[in-house]
């Protein structure tokens, strides 16, 4: 690094599929759902995420919301860059240094990106003034973030369930050494409850209601302690076409989720199934690290630990756990360059 490197600043970015967050001087400057808002006959965005997210659903014939990042890549290249350009123009608001014109980037992928993935986020960021980029895989930065010693030579397993992707990784001495990444996540489960609600109960819901039943009594099994009350919600009757309201149960939500979270089990087995004896010895003790907002389902901790066996620890603050660990791995370089993708 040069002699000014010392004016570079320092940001964390996690690029979800859901959300995007961003740090700035050890805090999280920037959270805001990942949706751009554009203007069709001019191309133009006209709103970029919380701002954006209200007009989701509930847009004219010349707005469109789109999502840039899918499945935890970016799907629409322009737009994702328009929409992080649109936030880290937010953070020089927040600047104080009068000199700082560039920054030391480092960003959270999946561990599914492709190299020309990675290059293209690489790019994108140099496009917005990043002086150094460096690229980490989430569940790492997610294992840093919950305050795992990812550089021992021990095994542990972390599973973070976000919006597009549920990535599941043993990692051990700072890398991953058996994994897989399932697009089963917070949208699949949105659209499971639609899709239930509709040949259930005849009843068409938004993506947005969907969300709010998934919040609000979402349930991974059917016998929690603290049963949310029933939910009312609102759409259009399949039947004959009119806006109309339903009583939904908590217990109805965890047979829609059944079959998706399902999947995700036999995920968590297969990695399992296929680690090295000791490291399984060290899991059987360490257990699994839970995180991602997916995880904050009801009871899918507790599920997740009889089908796994295994002691199931929540983190504490799900959504930010990966952008948490990526600002500790730029703030200490030296310690961490070998959990990064590539070496600058
Ligand atoms: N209390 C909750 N119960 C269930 N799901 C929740 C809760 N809070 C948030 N979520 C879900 O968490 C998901 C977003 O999590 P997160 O921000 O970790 O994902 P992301 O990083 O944007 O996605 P990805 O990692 O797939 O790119 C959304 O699907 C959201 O609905």
């Amino acid at each position: 690094m040069g002699f000014f490197d010392f004016l570079n600043e320092k940001i964390a970015i996690d690029l979800g599929t859901s959300n995007t967050l961003i740090t700035y001087k050890g805090k999280i400057a920037i959270n805001h759902p990942s949706i751009v808002a554009i203007n069709r006959l001019t191309g133009k965005i006209i709103g970029v995420g919380k701002e954006a997210g209200m007009m989701k659903g509930k847009i004219n014939k010349n707005i469109q919301t789109l999502h840039p990042f899918k499945n935890g890549v970016i799907s629409n290249f322009d737009a994702g860059e328009k929409m992080l350009k649109a936030f880290i123009k937010q953070l020089s608001t927040l600047k104080s240094s009068f000199f700082t014109s560039s920054y030391n980037m480092i960003i959270s992928i999946p561990c599914g990106s492709t190299e020309v993935e990675m290059r293209a986020v690489k790019e994108s960021a140099k496009r917005l003034n990043a002086k150094n980029v460096f690229l980490i895989h989430e569940p790492i930065a997610a294992a840093i973030g919950g305050g795992i010693n990812v550089l021992e030579p021990k095994g542990n397993m972390v599973v973070d369930i976000g919006g597009g992707t549920t990535e599941i990784a043993v990692i051990s001495i700072g890398s991953i050494i058996s994994g897989q990444s399932v697009k089963i996540a917070g949208n699949v489960f949105n659209e499971d409850i639609m899709q239930y609600v509709r040949e259930h109960r005849n009843l068409h819901i938004g993506e947005s209601m969907a969300e709010k039943v998934k919040l609000q009594i979402g349930s991974a099994v059917s016998d929690l302690k603290k049963p949310p009350p029933d939910m009312k919600i609102e759409g259009r009757d399949l039947l004959t076409g009119k806006p109309k309201q339903i009583s939904l149960s908590y217990k109805e939500i965890e047979r829609s989720l059944d079959k998706s979270i399902s999947q995700i089990e036999n995920a968590i087995m297969e990695t399992l199934s296929e680690i090295p004896p000791e490291i399984s010895a060290d899991i059987y003790n360490s257990g699994i690290y839970l995180t991602g907002g997916g995880s904050m389902l009801r009871g899918l901790d507790q599920r997740l630990s009889w089908s796994t066996e295994l002691p199931v620890h929540l983190g504490d603050q799900p959504l930010k756990t990966v952008v948490k660990g990526s600002e500790i791995v730029l703030k200490n370089l030296d310690r961490y360059t070998g959990v990064l993708v590539r070496k600058k």
